[in-house]
């Protein structure tokens, strides 16, 4: 129904265009001539050519409605496929209207016939109907065939079937390839036209700047319109009158417009200047608000570079792009609109001959700009992906020198800022091809304006001034277009960052903290119900499987299990940082989600494997995030605590002292008390040590267990740790392994359960008696899976931390046996 509409339609357009033509080309008395015209024909007397256009227009439109009717799946591609050159036709068949205008008028010095103006006006609007009528024929939607599916008949399966058979067979059920193209662009143009929209609403508050701005704005451009106007006067004053009073006044209303020009583009220049700078205030902040409530599983699957990136230079682009281009829009606008009037009305002719390069500019305009957005966008992704390689090999300095890697590292930044180059290169090229057709564009109106212009002076339908006049605003309008031109990529750069923006901006974080319960006291029970739990950046490995354990107020916990079972991500869970896949944790019976985030992490605390300490003193580093309601002696109190005050009173500037970028100029173990103290200063109902003492040197470790012991009764302390010394001391030990809780229980009852707790310790003893004695070791089955009897308890009893029998060694990651014997801590339960 609705195709035939389009097609009834574009047949009666075109059948009235034919019609309207004839009628005007018979009233304007050309009929009679008709025969002898098409023998004796004209090109600046005769219409019959303008007439032999609505023919060939109606016979274009037939066609291709003939072939839509006929067979319409074929067709339409076609139509959508060509359209570009049906655009084209009607371009020049505008332009040879407007030469045929020109050549008209110079025949015929009485324009005023309204046949005339008629059959132009209708020749205009029906070049324009061409393509919008073939737009509307690419629309048609093919049909299907008629097929019934008569309950009645029985066979509703089978007609059914028999449907979607034709439908498949005939891809019906798949959108069609136009369809998909023109879904594409219009979506993409939707999206672009609705992203420089949403970039102009953030200037919104300030409206009256823009206001102000746009009314100096406006007073420059009306002012620079007429100077030209007054420059062609002082020529005519000077040239052709002879006039010393005209030319002297001409020059004095030129000289005031100057300076009042002067003065309110200064105005509106800075006023500019003060939007661009506060709207790139307000994105940065609104993107930097939308990034930090951001889940963490977003920052592991982003890169910091990309986000950065983003913060930087995307934010730069897209106020600074739109800021100056809507002011260089909005100037050369009123511009334009300006000087086109005058140019009328200084002599039409020569505007229509203007007039014909303006599609022209428009469509190269169009297309470079498409093809550079494309290109910005990719010099912006290479760029980030450089800075991605200058970040990770800035922010790990240390460990890239002790590789000796610095070589490599540069020569990957150079590699990948190539990439960047070969993109700004091809951008470059571009460029080029577009200012040489600009060029040659703007070098064939000139040579036709002056042709022309020096025809109509010479038969004195212009005078001299006027000329230059026109010339002048000839200038100044392609000026003003060029400008135009740039603020359309321009704003198209500014659009390409700002999609990447808004879509950082938009981003929902998947986990919201909407929590709002503070209840007056706590207890500290934290509890696992049944969680699994994937992460967001591998969702096919599943990390935890129906994890299930409690830990009761008061009570000292120890994760261990082999490297990579799943200990950390449980701290990760409790801290809220991602959400179980499934099941709950649970912290006094009530989910962990519930809580006010404020409030939950003040309560549970956690001290991580590689504290960030933050480029400040130590003493804002240890009341991070408490700076309102935290006293001098609460810092120093938290320091003791974390047995951190000694070496911070021996520092020269004390609590003053500037850690350095990540806490560069202090040592590991050092960060890590600092960071003890942090987690110890909120004085926390839960407490979680992710392997938080393991650059601490036996002696200051054993100060801040007493430390934390001493003072946290009543607390809940999960600990995840590799040294007996820290796992013994625990109420419980819970064994997670490949994601599941393999045993828990005490120290001696898993070692009595010969499990994989005895195998792991077991297997440590094994390696540690070969490493000092070269000999098997005494045990009546070495075999790890042997019984746990043949594992010697006492030596592993006194493995036990006691600072009378430790070693003065001091080293990080070694423990002495009272036998001497030393062993690797950090792969000690491994
Ligand atoms: N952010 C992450 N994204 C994806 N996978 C992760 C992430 N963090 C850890 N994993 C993976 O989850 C599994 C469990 O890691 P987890 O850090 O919890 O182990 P762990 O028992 O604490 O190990 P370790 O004793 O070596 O610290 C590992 O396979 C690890 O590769």
């Amino acid at each position: 129904m609705v195709c035939n509409v389009k097609i009834l339609l574009t047949l009666f357009v075109s059948l009235a265009d034919l019609a309207l033509t004839t009628i005007l080309f018979i009233h304007g008395h050309q009929f009679d001539k008709f025969t002898t015209e098409i023998y004796k024909y004209s090109f600046s007397n005769c219409f019959i050519d303008i007439w032999f256009l609505s023919v060939l227009r109606f016979a274009i439109l037939f066609g291709a409605s003939v072939a839509v009717l006929c067979n319409a799946k074929d067709a339409v591609p076609r139509l959508q496929y060509s359209s570009g050159f049906v655009l084209s036709f009607c371009g020049l068949m505008f332009t040879y209207l407007i030469v045929k205008l020109l050549f008209y008028s110079e025949h015929q010095k009485d324009l005023r016939q309204p046949w005339f103006w008629g059959l132009f006006a209708c020749t205009t609007v029906c070049c324009v109907c061409l393509y919008l009528l073939w737009k509307l024929l690419s629309s048609v939607k093919p049909r299907r065939p008629h097929l019934s599916i008569n309950a009645e008949d029985g066979n509703t399966e089978e007609s059914a079937k028999l449907l979607s058979d034709y439908a498949n067979e005939h891809d019906l059920n798949k959108p069609e390839r136009g369809d998909y193209e023109s879904h594409g662009i219009k979506k993409k143009a939707n999206e672009k036209r609705s992203t420089v929209l949403r970039l102009l609403s953030y200037t919104a508050p300030d409206f009256i700047l823009l206001i102000i701005a746009f009314i100096a704005l406006l007073a420059t451009s009306i002012g620079e319109i007429f100077l030209p106007l007054f420059t062609g006067k002082v020529i005519d004053g000077i040239v052709v009158n002879k006039d010393y009073n005209e030319f002297t006044h001409a020059i004095t209303v030129m000289a005031l417009i100057s300076a009042g020009t002067a003065l309110t583009s200064g105005l509106r220049g800075t006023l500019f200047m003060i939007v661009m700078a506060r709207l790139n205030i307000r994105i940065r902040n609104c993107l930097y608000s939308s990034i930090a409530s951001q889940d963490i599983g977003f920052f592991d699957c982003t890169k910091t570079g990309d986000i950065t990136s983003r913060l930087t230079s995307d934010t730069t682009v897209m106020s600074d792009s739109i800021a100056l281009n809507l002011n260089v829009f909005l100037r050369n606008s009123v511009k334009s609109i300006g000087y086109l009037v005058l140019m009328f009305k200084l002599s039409w002719q020569l505007t229509i001959v203007t007039l014909i390069m303006i599609p022209l500019v428009a469509v190269v305009a169009k297309v470079y700009g498409k093809y550079y957005k494309k290109l910005s966008r990719m010099v912006q992704d290479t760029l980030a992906l450089a800075n991605n390689v200058a970040e990770e090999t800035l922010s790990s300095m240390k460990t890239v020198r002790s590789f000796a890697h610095e070589i490599k590292e540069t020569a990957k930044y150079a590699d990948k800022l190539h990439d960047t180059y070969l993109v700004k290169l091809k951008e470059a090229f571009a460029y080029g091809g577009f200012v040489v057709t600009n060029r040659f564009m703007e070098l064939t109106i000139d040579v036709i304006l002056l042709f022309y212009g020096g025809h109509l002076v010479l038969t004195d339908r212009l005078t001299p001034g006027n000329l230059i006049s026109f010339i002048l605003y000839n200038l100044e309008l392609g000026d003003a277009l060029e400008s135009l031109e740039a603020v359309y990529t321009g704003l198209m750069q500014a659009a390409g960052a700002a999609e990447k923006v808004f879509e950082l901006m938009d981003r929902e974080p998947k986990i919201t903290n909407t929590g709002r319960l503070m209840p007056g006291n706590v207890q500290g029970q934290i509890e696992f119900k049944n969680v699994s739990f994937t992460y967001p950046s591998r969702p096919d490995v599943c990390v935890l499987k129906n994890v299930t354990f409690k830990a009761s107020p008061g009570e000292v916990i120890a994760l261990v299990g082999p490297s990579g079972g799943g200990k950390s991500t449980c701290v990760n869970l409790i801290e809220h940082f991602y959400e179980p896949t499934s099941g709950s944790i649970l912290l006094d019976n009530i989910p962990i989600q519930q809580y006010d985030h404020e409030y939950l992490h003040n309560k549970v605390a956690m001290v991580g494997q590689e504290p960030i300490l933050y480029a400040r003193s130590i003493r804002e580093n240890i009341a991070y995030a408490m700076e309102n309601h935290c006293t001098f002696d609460k810092v120093k109190h938290a320091a003791v605590l974390a047995n951190a005050h000694k070496f911070i009173s021996e520092l020269k500037d004390g609590y003053d002292t500037e850690v350095g970028e990540k806490g560069t100029q202090i040592s590991g173990g050092q960060k890590q008390r600092i960071a003890i103290a942090r987690a110890l200063i909120r004085d926390p109902i839960v407490l979680l040590l992710d392997e938080a003492t393991s650059a601490l040197d036996s002696e200051s470790e054993y100060m801040v267990q007493q430390a934390i012991y001493g003072n946290l009764q009543n607390r809940t302390v999960l600990i995840v740790a590799h040294r007996l010394s820290t796992i013994e001391k625990a109420n419980r030990i819970i064994v997670i392994d490949k994601g599941t809780v393999a045993e828990q229980g005490s120290h001696l009852d898993l070692l009595a359960q010969n499990g994989l707790y005895a195998q792991l310790v077991q297997r440590q003893l094994l390696s540690t008696n070969i490493t000092q004695d070269d000999e098997p070791p005494e045990l009546t089955n070495p075999n790890i899976n042997g019984p746990i009897t043949s594992v010697p308890l006492n030596p592993i009893n006194q493995l036990a931390f006691s600072p009378d029998n430790n070693s003065d060694d001091d080293s990080e990651s070694f423990l002495s046996s009272p036998g001497g014997i030393t062993f690797s801590v950090g792969s000690y339960l491994m």
